[in-house]
């Protein structure tokens, strides 16, 4: 008798968080947080201002390490089960690995091309045709390069700010990442504008993993597959999107989400 085939097991979720403390000097701002985040999915992380969203993004590509009195007070994140704050990690591998965009969009004072091929640089890349096909490939990823490529070598912040923020993303995809964390990526930005990075989320999902922090519920519905609602440093429900916001489990998510919390 043919031996019967296993039933195909869930996939290990990419981004493991693990009873995860953190805190600011003696200021605990993080508190046993669990949470997993699936390579497919866009997950967005919401809540009231001081919830600690945007601690746990820092968290994840370590960039709150450069915050003197930031630090673990006991849990884990794992990405691919490994922990990243054990002693062997490589952080700089590690911020190849998982890219981050900002809420105000910061491009380099130099060209366009120059931004978009900054990691590169860094990474010791200097051939000028590897170099040329990077940036070209990232900033069609970042759905910019229509409208620069007969302007690549003029200053950056000459462009309008939902191009600087594309040219951000495009910075943050030419090291191919496997993660994209996003802080308001839409804060400083017009509906249009703002229209434009959702569009391009959405057409480059599957591609990485995409965290973002928002303020926006209305944007977390049209572009989070999943959605984790903090509050007071705690993770109060994480669910689907449309879970969250039409059938909360807990009391408070249905108060911030319908704005009788903030
Ligand atoms: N660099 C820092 N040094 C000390 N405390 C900090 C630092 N950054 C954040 N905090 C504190 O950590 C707590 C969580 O802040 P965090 O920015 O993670 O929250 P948030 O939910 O992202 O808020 P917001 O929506 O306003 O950005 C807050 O009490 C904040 O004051």
């Amino acid at each position: 008798m043919a031996a019967e085939t296993p039933a195909p097991t869930a996939a290990e979720p990419l981004i493991q968080v693990e009873k995860f403390n953190y805190a600011y000097g003696d200021n605990q701002v993080l508190f046993d947080v669990d949470l997993n985040m699936r390579s497919e999915d866009v997950t967005a992380l919401i809540g009231p201002s001081g919830c600690g969203k945007s601690t746990l993004l820092r968290s994840i590509n370590r960039i709150n390490d450069l915050v003197e009195s930031a630090r673990v007070v006991s849990g884990k994140i794992k990405i691919d089960g490994v922990d990243l704050y054990a002693p062997e990690v490589d952080v700089i591998s590690l911020r190849r690995n998982v890219g981050m965009v900002f809420q105000k969009y910061n491009p380099f004072p130099r060209s366009i091309f120059e931004n978009a091929v900054y990691g590169l640089r860094v990474a010791g890349v200097k051939d000028r045709h590897d170099l040329e096909e990077a940036a070209e490939r990232s900033l069609r990823s970042a759905a910019l390069w229509d409208e620069v490529k007969d302007r690549l070598h003029e200053v950056a912040t000459g462009l309008s700010g939902g191009q600087q923020q594309r040219l951000c993303i495009a910075r943050a995809i030419a090291l191919q990442p496997r993660i994209l964390l996003m802080d308001e990526p839409c804060a400083a930005l017009d509906p249009i504008a703002t229209a434009r990075i959702e569009e391009l989320i959405h057409q480059l999902r599957g591609q990485y993993t995409f965290i973002i922090v928002t303020h926006n519920m209305e944007q977390a519905k049209r572009i989070a597959d999943r959605t984790a609602f903090f509050y007071k440093g705690r993770l109060i429900e994480e669910d689907e999107t449309m879970n969250i916001f039409n059938h909360p489990r807990d009391a408070q998510t249905e108060a911030y989400i319908t704005g009788r919390l903030t």
